[in-house]
């Protein structure tokens, strides 16, 4: 069996508890390269676009809240760098629902790429007027992270975000999955280019 499989029912213990979890080596450094060339291949091709702040039509670019630029996975057609993803999420999603009764309907997952000296400022994944994201999962591409590349994820443990929180390096193969409502958080400014891809788990909204 899997490792992540394996490890799963005690990472469901350790997300229903705290409501939030790392998951390290959730895909394997081959499938993580994999998935790094893809995003970088289609930044090259010019399918990224600067992500927004806001929700559909209110939505704008502001440099002063986050630097990144996304691109969409086609759930509709898997590409092969991809596949694993899919499968482990899949496994997750059935996971959630099954032990937590999240009622997770779907998910939209995004390539994220932070050029050097990117950040994402103290923000909620869950928008005011639509609480369909349940779990939000971020899974870190990046090869070799070292401590002085900074770009932690920082998870404020509080409710208020402003007390206690966990600084975590987005080092390759690491998943962080936390309940979107509650933990609010922040990329830390990088030094170097930081590639992620990250998705929302969500109910039908
Ligand atoms: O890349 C990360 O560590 C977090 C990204 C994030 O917070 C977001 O895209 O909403
Ligand atoms: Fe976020």
């Amino acid at each position: 069996m899997h490792g992540f499989e394996q490890a799963l029912p005690s990472y469901i213990d350790r997300l229903a508890e705290d409501g939030w979890v790392v998951v390290d080596d959730f895909l394997n450094p081959a499938q993580i390269r994999a998935l790094r060339e893809e995003g970088a291949r289609r930044l090259e091709a010019g399918e990224f676009h600067r992500a927004g702040v806001g929700r559909a039509q209110q939505q704008s670019v502001r440099d002063d809240i986050r630097s990144d630029a996304v691109r969409w996975l086609d759930p509709q057609q898997h590409q092969p760098a991809e596949q694993p993803y899919w499968q482990q999420i899949e496994q997750l999603q059935a996971a959630l629902n099954a032990h937590l009764f999240l009622g997770i309907r779907e998910g939209e997952f995004h390539y994220a790429h932070y050029p050097a000296g990117g950040f994402y400022q103290r923000h909620l994944d869950r928008f005011r007027d639509n609480d369909a994201r349940v779990i939000s999962c971020v899974l870190y591409l990046n090869e070799d992270w070292q401590e002085a590349d900074g770009g932690q994820l920082r998870l404020w443990l509080d409710a208020e975000g402003s007390r206690e929180y966990r600084d975590i390096a987005p080092q390759g193969g690491r998943l962080v999955l936390f309940r979107s409502e509650r933990f609010w958080h922040a990329v830390q400014p990088a030094s170097r280019p930081r590639w992620s891809v990250t998705g929302w788990l969500r109910r039908a909204s």
